[in-house]
């Protein structure tokens, strides 16, 4: 085990941000630490890298007890914080470098660490800008290669891919599998569901300080009783006609969004066809019509009956 936490307590005067919360994390894998905006998923890392004190609980990393003074083990880890935090009076070069310098003395190392993560981000056109002069998505790399020049064994990313482009997330997203790929074990935080989908091996759900749920993606899905749901936008129906269309073999759910209508279905075979069976029988026209397997947000909507999603 990389990583170890038991039993964490966090207290903000009244505020309870994290009650006995716990965490592994196996050497290799990539594990999501997903929750809602304020579940106190950065209050997690932040008491695991010790950088906050705590009220109860033990944190060890690489089976070791994790203390402020913990040097050792703080160069074998690599932080890419939630805000972007670097100098502003530094160059693209001269940030990675400073950071780097943190905890690679060698300079013939350093220079060729530095380089190697100017190519991972893909900065190497803009090495002589000044953080102002580089877009959202291109300080969150830069932000990115501070952290992990160093070549850290494990590395915490807290929401690295918020409020950047579409290009930018995509290169986020393939550059940690990469670092994933090269050794690293990752710990990532994000409220996006998609990307924990995409990239986790194993996720961890919490919801007010506390653990919610933890597994595959699959194990995850396998604990809801929905397993399939069919998005239909009609033309037009009557609320008697919906009445009737819960009462299709499986059906658990309809839930209204905007113009469609999601149905969630339980385990159940032909549950397409018994619905296209019944919008002919009923004279229903429909714009669009599509099955979906259940989301990451629909296991957190049903454990806790709100959504994940912002
Ligand atoms: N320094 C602080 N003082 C008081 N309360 C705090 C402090 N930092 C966080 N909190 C509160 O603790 C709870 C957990 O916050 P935290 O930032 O850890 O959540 P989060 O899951 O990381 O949220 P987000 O996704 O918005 O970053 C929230 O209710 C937050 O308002």
């Amino acid at each position: 085990m990389i990583v170890k936490v038991n039993n964490l307590v966090k207290r903000y005067k009244e505020l309870i941000a994290l009650e006995h919360f716990n965490m592994e994390v196996e050497e290799g894998e990539i594990l999501g630490l997903l929750g809602p905006n304020g579940c106190g998923k950065t209050t997690a890392i932040n008491c695991i890298l010790s950088l906050l004190n705590f009220d109860k609980g033990e944190i060890e990393i690489f089976g070791k007890k994790m203390t402020p003074n913990s040097y050792d083990i703080k160069k074998q880890i690599g932080v890419v914080p939630q805000e972007v935090s670097v100098f502003e009076n530094l160059t693209v070069r001269e940030n990675i470098d400073y950071f780097c310098g943190l905890y690679v003395e060698d300079k013939v190392t350093r220079k060729q660490y530095v380089e190697e993560a100017i190519e991972f981000v893909g900065l190497k056109d803009y090495v002589k800008f000044y953080p102002n002069k580089l877009s959202g998505g291109l300080k969150r790399r830069l932000n990115i290669a501070c952290g992990i020049a160093h070549k850290p064994k494990l590395i915490f990313l807290d929401e690295p891919t918020v409020a950047v482009d579409a290009q930018s997330r995509n290169f986020i997203l393939d550059g940690i599998k990469r670092l994933n790929q090269e050794g690293s074990t990752i710990i990532y935080t994000t409220h996006y569901l998609e990307e924990a989908e995409m990239i986790c091996k194993r996720i961890i759900i919490m919801d007010n300080g506390k653990n919610l749920v933890s597994g595959t993606n699959e194990e995850l899905k396998a604990m809801i009783t929905t397993t399939e749901k069919i998005v239909v936008g009609f033309s037009v129906i009557k609320d008697e006609t919906v009445q009737k269309l819960r009462k299709i073999p499986h059906v658990i759910d309809i839930e209204k969004r905007e113009d469609d209508y999601i149905i969630k279905f339980e385990n159940g075979l032909n549950n397409l066809s018994n619905l296209l069976e019944f919008i002919k029988e009923n004279n229903l026209t429909y714009t669009k019509l599509y099955s979906q397997l259940p989301t990451l947000n629909d296991v957190f909507l049903e454990l806790t009956g709100k959504e994940l999603r912002d």
